[in-house]
């Protein structure tokens, strides 16, 4: 069934694909009243969401309630049975990733921080419960069958070989380094081989037990926003919005159960809406080598020095986090 879905979505035009997407969030209460989906060369990632009208600082650009979010409370509610399978697959870690990541913070000549194991907990978790829905044709299917991810890690994870393919990690490094020639090829090859162990992990752990799909699990990192320190959430229409180190728009929890996207400034009718899915600033307010490994590997963004002039994070959203 979840082939069937994935190539029917992939076979529809994309206007036809995008009106099919504005329509579902019409009748799932997703309320947009200043913006929809469009598939266009205009959107830097050839589909953005654009504003319809011209919008005022402040206002409100797209609601979405909370039952619409994908998140583990949510799944857990609509997927019982595969919520109590997941918890027996959790099992016991494994240290290896702390040794991984000595090996990032070797790089970076810092002192080794252990990274929250919760990450990769969520991501297998929302993997799964988007591949049941998908199965069964929940509501949430039409927007799921429409997620796509095209970079350099997704075109090397969708190869199947890629674990005995040591040549096809090194054409994936080269090619994000291309992207982003500011970033050494180390440091580029480091982030991947965390993300490439990740997903053996996952792998290891879930496989044969709870549905699994390594390109679905790539992918959805990339559409994920931290809402708390443990609840990771993917959010149609937000998972919609294409990244800026100058965001017009930022996410912030209503009172009302829903989320709010909200004009950072005005912004004139049919303009891209951008989020800021992570900084790349240091303290300094400088271009953060670091930070832009990571946007660049868990998202695919390129970044350099000179791209950033304004102020990236605006004061009353920062407590929208990204994950990574
Ligand atoms: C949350 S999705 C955004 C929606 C996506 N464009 C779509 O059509 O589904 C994140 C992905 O969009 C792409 N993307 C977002 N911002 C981008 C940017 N500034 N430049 C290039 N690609 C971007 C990257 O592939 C990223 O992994």
């Amino acid at each position: 069934m979840k082939a069937n879905l994935l190539l029917f979505a992939s076979s529809i035009r994309s206007n036809d694909k995008d009106a099919i997407f504005n329509a579902w969030c019409s009748d799932v209460g997703i309320s947009c009243p200043g913006a929809e989906v469009r598939s266009t060369s205009e959107s830097v990632a050839g589909r953005g969401v654009f504003s319809t009208k011209d919008l005022l600082i402040g206002e409100e650009v797209i609601s979405i309630p909370h039952y619409a979010a994908l998140t583990q409370y949510n799944c857990a509610l609509y997927f019982p049975a595969l919520a109590r399978e997941l918890s027996s697959a959790h099992g016991k870690r494994n240290t290896k990733r702390s040794y991984l990541k000595r090996i990032w913070n070797r790089i970076r000549r810092m002192p080794t921080l252990e990274k929250s194991t919760s990450d990769e907990i969520w991501q297998a978790e929302l993997t799964a419960y988007a591949l049941k829905a998908l199965e069964q044709e929940h509501p949430w299917s039409t927007w799921i069958s429409q997620w796509k991810r095209d970079d350099p890690l997704q075109r090397l994870v969708d190869v199947s070989t890629w674990r005995n393919d040591d040549e096809a990690i090194g054409v994936a490094v080269a090619e994000f380094h291309k992207m982003a020639p500011d970033i050494p090829e180390c440091k580029i090859g480091a982030a991947i081989g965390i993300r490439l162990h990740e997903l053996e992990e996952y792998s290891a752990r879930y496989k044969d037990k709870v549905p699994t799909s390594e390109s679905l699990y790539c992918t959805l990192m990339s559409r994920a926003v931290g809402l708390s320190e443990n609840v990771a959430a993917i959010l149609p229409m937000h998972d919609m919005v294409n990244h800026s180190s100058n965001p017009n728009i930022g996410l912030a929890f209503a009172e009302d159960e829903t989320f709010k996207l909200i004009a950072l400034e005005n912004i004139p009718e049919n303009t891209e809406l951008f989020l800021s899915y992570k900084g790349v600033r240091d303290d300094e307010g400088k271009w953060d080598e670091d930070k832009a490994t990571w946007l660049l590997a868990h998202w695919g963004i390129p970044s350099a020095p000179l791209e950033i002039s304004r102020v990236e994070e605006h004061a009353p959203y920062e407590h929208v986090m990204s994950l990574c």
